[in-house]
């Protein structure tokens, strides 16, 4: 089965998309950070707060491991893609979509969220170390690296949505990470 998975820094636009895709492909959209949430009972603050972030971050692998065989849209959280057990999985079940925004677009989005904890106990300088040390980590999980600066959540919708359809539309296409085509722009 085949899933679309969209990763990127908090603030670049995965929630965001991903539902707008799934208004334009007709496909379920889920939001990992709301899955946890709704299963906790908690918010992400409190989980952080009550567990730590080590077990956050645990309850993103488990919602990978387990998560039912759909084709669906899935916008996973931030830290996602850090852990290379989770590129793993989100690359054999799916294609994974790194939504790049520049630094300066992103922290004019999440400076003064309260839900975000990372943001909260961070200064600006901070939380910019964090988004160049992950980085690479995003690009490395990606089949497709798409760059959002100057471009509407609906602009980059719609070129998802084309390289969704153009890869469907391929005879020889088999999601799986041999025979994943890559993307041009990598
Ligand atoms: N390309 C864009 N153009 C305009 N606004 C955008 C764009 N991308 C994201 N935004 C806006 O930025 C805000 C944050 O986006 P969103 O919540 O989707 O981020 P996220 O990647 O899901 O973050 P997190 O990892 O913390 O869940 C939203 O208000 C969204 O509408
Ligand atoms: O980038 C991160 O580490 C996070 C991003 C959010 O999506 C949430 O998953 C949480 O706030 C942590
Ligand atoms: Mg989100």
């Amino acid at each position: 089965m085949n899933k679309v998975y969209l990763v990127g820094f908090m603030g670049c636009g995965k929630s965001a998309i991903g539902k707008r895709l799934s208004f334009y492909t007709k496909l379920p959209f889920y939001d990992m950070d709301h899955e946890i949430v709704q299963k906790t009972g908690m918010t992400i603050p409190q989980i952080f707060e009550t567990y730590g972030e080590e077990r956050f971050r645990d309850m993103e692998t488990e919602f990978l491991q387990t998560f039912r065989d759909e084709m669906c849209i899935i916008a996973t959280g931030g830290g996602v893609a850090m852990r290379k057990e989770n590129r793993k999985l989100m690359r054999e079940s799916g294609l994974v979509f790194f939504l790049d925004a520049p630094f300066r677009d992103i922290w004019r989005r999440i400076a003064t969220d309260k839900n975000r904890p990372i943001v909260q106990r961070s200064t600006r300088s901070e939380v910019e170390k964090l988004y160049q040390k992950r980085y690479n980590a995003y690009k490395e999980s990606a089949h497709f690296v798409v760059l959002t600066r100057q471009r509407s959540l609906s602009k980059v919708t719609e070129y998802i949505a084309f390289q969704m359809e153009r890869l469907s539309g391929k005879p020889d296409f088999q999601p799986g990470p041999r025979s994943m085509p890559r993307s041009t722009q990598k």
